[in-house]
């Protein structure tokens, strides 16, 4: 009787053991198939990753081949004699690779100025200085300088590119060689700018344009000249210095250049949450060392889902640029605002109290409450507002202008609305 009774006990345990091993089988077959797919899809992204890197790396290696030809070009120049220790050539050499591994603008330039060779008695009697042309304010500011007074270095900090505003404003303009020259004072003309007149006691302001091989101007390099005596550096040498500091402002540019576009949202042109985060942390160190307010407001656009559902996206995209270009208008150059979110915007306010706070988020909540927008006509915003507490991290300051914001949205929106009492 107990065989009869097994038989089919024992076809179900093996039809049981077959079901789960054909079921092992597939989730077998279907992990390799992932397996695959990830692979593959990381394989894409790493071969994207490598050719940048590669690209990366071609547009240094022509930038430093080219200060190779420069170092072997000077090398020849010179004929290495092997009776010296250290050629000129060779310490000209130094000097250029030094310059290559060197990341800080005023060091490379201070190393770039050895490449001139300037006599002692030179540096008594002139002063130099490097500016870099800043294209989008298009004013060229003070890089470098060696021995011009701190309060005309000040004076010429910055300068817009106006012809004749100064003598290197001029050559940035013009792209040449500029020279004014102190005039006696019977021809002095009472009405002269005052920005062109020479600062005290400099005889000539000479002024190179810095251009890149396309001939487009970086920055200018400065000689003032207190003794119309003494000669300028010989013109070879200046051309030398002048192709060393292209490399190095040209560098400086691009490294600016990959350094902001890793800052900034691509949509709104503002500060990327990552950058947010890393302006609140150090916002937040400064104000606990000198015990200074800071503050932040956390704005949101409301029922902006409406306006993708209602226009599409494009016009939902376009809604976050002008809110953005407003809000950007409505604050101080100095705060940083950022793009926290989808249609989520952090305001960081340095030195600011929360009364403060409360004025400028109202004239943010303004500004974007009577701007026409183009398709949706009216947009509105809630924003919350915290001030920082020593206790505080960046999560924790946020989370109260959050908590603020959340209030806002529920006290029915196009709001400003404080954290509430801190403990
Ligand atoms: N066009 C566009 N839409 C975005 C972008 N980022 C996020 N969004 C959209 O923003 C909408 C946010 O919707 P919700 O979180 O419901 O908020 P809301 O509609 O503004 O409502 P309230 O905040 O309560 O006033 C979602 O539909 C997202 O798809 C973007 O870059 N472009």
């Amino acid at each position: 009787m107990a065989e009869y009774l097994d038989q089919p006990f024992s076809m179900l345990i093996g039809l049981s053991v077959l079901v789960l091993a054909v079921a092992l089988l597939a989730s077998v077959v279907k992990l390799r198939a992932d397996i695959r797919t990830l692979r593959t899809t990381s394989n894409q992204q790493l071969k994207r990753l490598n050719a940048r890197v590669a690209q990366l790396s071609n547009e240094h290696s022509e930038v430093a081949s080219a200060l190779d030809d420069l170092c072997d070009s000077a090398s020849i120049a010179s004929a290495p004699d092997s009776s010296l220790a250290v050629t000129p050539a060779e310490q000209e050499n130094r000097i250029i690779k030094s310059i290559l591994n060197e990341g800080d603008l005023p060091k490379g330039l201070e190393k770039a100025f050895e490449l001139l060779h300037p006599s002692p008695e030179s540096t008594l009697w002139m002063a130099f200085g490097i500016s870099v042309l800043d294209q989008n304010t298009k004013t060229l500011k003070l890089a470098w300088h060696q021995g011009i007074k701190e309060a005309v270095a000040r004076q010429f900090s910055e300068a817009r590119l106006i012809h004749g505003s100064a003598p290197h404003a001029t050559s940035a303009l013009l792209g040449e060689h500029v020279v004014v020259r102190r005039e006696p004072a019977a021809q002095k003309h009472r009405d002269q700018p005052p920005a062109t007149r020479l600062p005290e006691a400099v005889q000539a302001w000479h002024s190179f344009p810095i251009k890149k091989v396309d001939g487009s101007v970086l920055g200018t390099f400065d000689i003032l000249s207190f003794n119309e005596g003494f000669p300028l550096p010989d013109s070879n040498r200046i051309a030398n210095y002048l192709f060393v500091t292209s490399i190095i402002l040209e560098r400086h540019s691009y490294l600016n250049g990959i350094l902001s576009q890793a800052r900034t949202d691509k949509l709104t042109g503002l500060t990327n949450r990552g950058f947010a985060e890393e302006s609140l942390v150090k916002e937040i160190e400064r104000s606990q060392r000198y015990r200074n307010p800071l503050s932040v407001v956390l704005f949101d656009i409301d029922h902006f889902k409406s306006f993708n559902d209602t226009y599409g996206h494009d016009v939902g995209d376009l809604v976050l640029q002008e809110v953005s270009r407003l809000s950007a208008g409505a604050i101080r150059s100095t705060d940083v605002l950022g793009r926290w979110g989808g249609e989520e915007f952090l305001v960081i306010l340095s030195e600011t109290t929360l009364d403060s706070a409360m004025v400028v988020a109202e004239n943010v909540r303004k500004a974007v409450e009577s701007a026409h927008f183009e398709v949706c006509r009216s947009v509105t915003i809630s924003l919350g507002v915290a001030e920082f507490t020593p206790h505080d991290t960046a999560q924790s300051l946020v989370k109260r202008a959050d908590e603020a914001l959340y209030k806002a949205k529920k006290a029915g929106r196009n709001r400003v609305l404080a954290q509430s009492k801190v403990a």
